[in-house]
């Protein structure tokens, strides 16, 4: 069978070789994917020439958006505009997006400053202004970049501290002191964010079937989720080489994490420091916990590099290394796509495409959603990845001027096909809110391994045939799409899709205005948390108080609030006085109405028949 990818990398021309590709979509299109020996479906299926006839009768409410319609006039859109980056298998089809001529010509302009401003941050311009930092992470897979020898020095040395420290591992030369496997056989990595999502999504897509050393996480201060994986690790945590990720040391859920998994090898009789790892800004308190306890090796962490933007450094390169992925790949494939994406022309630039295809869909203020859609299992978390990625760069409420914007890009979607099973009914033909982005991946299985499930067709023709249906539906009913072809799942084309969406949210930031670089709303929520915190304990001391009385006093919301000198917070008070009930940790006598008005709260032994005599 010819290699679809041939029909991308054609030397002569964009024209790829007609026959094997119409015959595959067309013939896939056509039966609407009818599975043998089931019932025909009632309506007749879908096919190309009927999805143009719908689509002509599609009225466009955005006469902006008129989208082309005509097959051939869409076929030259197509190569006119497709994007390829031959060393890396990636393409770019930004032909079903239907910006026109026009904003091209305005977008050029626009870009021109977002390009010089790109080449500044690159040159270590104070790139992220509301904190006074540089933005590096470009420098992290080409350290030549670096502003400064110091900062070349110390990616290089960490890089190759990473390598030697996972060869040891992974060899046995470190090893764990108790265990009866003679060497570590599991990670577990304990972080949250940009701490936890880049790791995550590097192992769904790249992890080994069997990995020298399987990863899971705990991202979360949820004691039933981290009891779940101490659980599942079993007598395996004496082999367990625990991770901890924190570029700034102190987040609350990394830290309770932390100290979960240090009494989980307490009650195990094990010693932490041995097993444990710290990848965190240098002297932060995560960083020094780790020194003073004499943990087995710490990596550094750089205010340069946001946590967003980290899985090029330790948080995302020592999780990979110990699982026997390539990461000098992923870091190759990543420059790669960082030197396509310098270049200042519009067209030839697949971030800036993407940029602007972002724009055009989304009116540059976010107007509709961004739906990923990689239809490939392995990439099931790009989407969740890209979540934070875009939506904490570009979620801000003040652009560059200080005026208020309230910008952003929503990010959601799963994997294809499966997602068609569960919301695109709505996307081909409900609320017209979104335009999506298709991920491709041309090899569906190593050579030699795949087989015809029916005659001439295999099970991953099923699912290209689902996404260019998908495809093909959605834009038949005006809905815009964007589609990435990678050749397959490799950790160069992993590290090229993830520099990729790095230079288009940074492009894009430029393009309309923003700091992409920090995060201030994410502050007020820590904020807020700590006053819930804080109020729980002055509930604990109320009520300690009128436990000590002899017969105990239980009180009532009212009268907790007052004696917390906070009568506004009631409703809080008493969240957190039912929390605290659901755990056994305060009582809770209800009056006969079951209102929580009437609620009366103690600590001990009360006689709860007298509370409403
Ligand atoms: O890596 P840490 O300092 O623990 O931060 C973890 C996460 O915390 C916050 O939510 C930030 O907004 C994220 O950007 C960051 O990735």
């Amino acid at each position: 069978m010819a290699s679809l990818s041939g029909l991308y990398s054609s030397s002569s021309s964009l024209k790829p070789a007609k026959t094997h590709f119409v015959k595959a979509l067309t013939a896939a299109t056509r039966d609407s994917f009818s599975f043998p020996h089931t019932s025909k479906p009632s309506h007749p299926p879908l096919t190309l020439s009927a999805s143009r006839s719908v689509a002509r009768d599609i009225s466009h409410a955005d006469a902006k958006k008129e989208l082309i319609k005509d097959p051939d006039a869409l076929w030259n859109r197509y190569l006119d505009w497709l994007y390829q980056q031959k060393d890396l298998g990636l393409y770019l089809d930004v032909s079903r997006v239907g910006f026109t001529d026009e904003f091209v010509v305005d977008m050029e302009q626009r870009f021109k400053a977002a390009f010089k401003a790109m080449d500044d941050l690159e040159k270590g311009s104070i790139a992220n202004p509301d904190e006074g930092r540089m933005v590096g992470h470009y420098w992290l897979r080409n350290s030549n970049l670096a502003p400064k020898p110091t900062l070349k020095t110390l990616i290089e040395n960490t890089l190759d501290s990473i390598c030697g420290f996972a060869d040891d591992i992974i060899s046995g030369k470190i090893k764990p002191p108790s265990s009866p496997a003679g060497r570590f056989t599991q990670i577990l990595s304990v972080g949250i964010g940009g701490s936890a999502l880049g790791p995550q999504f590097v192992a769904e897509a790249l992890a080994p079937d069997n990995p020298p050393l399987k990863i899971r996480f705990i991202d979360n201060t949820d004691p039933a989720g981290i009891d779940h994986q101490i659980a599942q690790l079993g007598s395996e945590l004496a082999s367990t080489l625990v991770i901890v990720i924190s570029k700034s040391g102190g987040t609350p859920e990394t830290r309770n994490g932390l100290l979960e998994v240090q009494k989980a090898f307490r009650d195990a009789g094990l010693n932490f420091a041995k097993q444990g790892v710290a990848i965190t800004q240098e002297n932060s308190l995560l960083d020094n916990t780790a020194r003073i306890e004499g943990w087995l090796a710490r990596f550094p962490m750089y205010d340069w590099v946001g946590g967003r933007t980290s899985v090029m450094s330790a948080v995302g390169l020592l999780p990979a290394a110990l699982q026997g992925i390539d990461i000098r790949e992923m870091l190759a494939g990543a420059a790669i796509m960082d030197e396509a994406t310098r270049t200042t022309s519009l067209k030839n630039n697949p971030a800036a495409l993407l940029a602007m295809c972002w724009y055009w869909a989304s009116d540059g203020v976010g107007s509709k959603d961004m739906v990923i859609l990689p239809y490939k299992d392995s990439l099931l978390l790009f989407s969740r990845y890209l979540q934070q990625l875009v939506m904490e760069s570009l979620g801000k409420e003040f652009d560059l001027d200080g005026n208020t914007v309230n910008q952003g890009l929503t990010v959601y979607g799963n994997k294809g096909s499966t997602d068609q099973h569960a919301y695109i009914q709505q996307l081909r033909e409900g609320v017209h809110n979104f335009f999506a982005t298709f991920i491709e991946v041309q090899r569906d299985r190593p050579p030699g391994h795949d087989w015809d499930l029916e005659p001439g067709v295999t099970c991953g023709d099923y699912l290209f045939g689902m996404l260019q249906g998908t495809r093909s539906a959605l834009y038949a009913n005006g809905r815009e799409s964007i589609s990435v072809t990678i050749e397959e799942v490799t950790p160069r084309s992993v590290g090229a899709l993830i520099a990729l969406y790095e230079r288009a949210v940074g492009l894009y930031a430029f393009i309309v205005n923003i700091n992409a670089y920090h995060q201030p709303g994410v502050e007020a929520g820590k904020k807020a948390a700590a006053e819930v915190l804080a109020l729980q304990k002055r509930v604990l001391s109320v009520l300690n108080e009128a436990s000590c009385k002899d017969p105990v006093e239980p009180l009532t919301l009212d009268e907790i609030a007052d004696r917390c000198h906070c009568p506004e917070e009631i409703e809080m008070i008493y969240k957190i006085i039912a929390h605290m009930s659901a755990n056994d940790r305060v009582l809770i006598a209800e009056g006969s109405c079951g209102s929580p008005r009437s609620v009366k709260v103690y600590l001990g032994e009360c006689n709860v028949d007298d509370l409403y005599a």
